[in-house]
């Protein structure tokens, strides 16, 4: 099975179904819709679920608008600023929509 890994400060979110996206650089979206895939943290390997992709879609930063920040259980503005701080000057994101299972 395939692992991702999320900061701890995630974790709560996804396990209550407010976080259902991620965006991520190319590098770290290798996956596709109907895989199940691990999950674990980033800062300390621990296993904490199991999601299924929904959906792999690229989309820009410029474009991210409320409906990702809905699903990141975020502002835009808040989005916005995790991105920048994750991905300094990455303009091409991909979004992964997901379930836990
Ligand atoms: C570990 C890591 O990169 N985690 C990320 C990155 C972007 N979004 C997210 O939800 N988690």
């Amino acid at each position: 099975m395939k692992n991702i890994t999320f900061y701890g400060r995630f974790e709560n979110d996804i396990l209550a179904g407010r976080k259902t996206i991620t965006l991520r650089e190319a590098s770290d979206a290798n996956v596709s819709a109907g895989d199940k895939v691990r999950v674990s943290r980033y800062e300390d390997d621990v296993f904490f679920c199991n999601i299924e992709v929904i959906a792999v879609t690229p989309v820009m930063f410029d474009n991210l608008n409320e409906t990702h920040a809905a699903q990141e259980n975020m502002t835009l503005e808040q989005l916005k600023d995790v991105i920048s701080e994750i991905y300094p000057g990455l303009r091409e994101l991909f979004m992964i929509e997901f379930r836990l299972i």
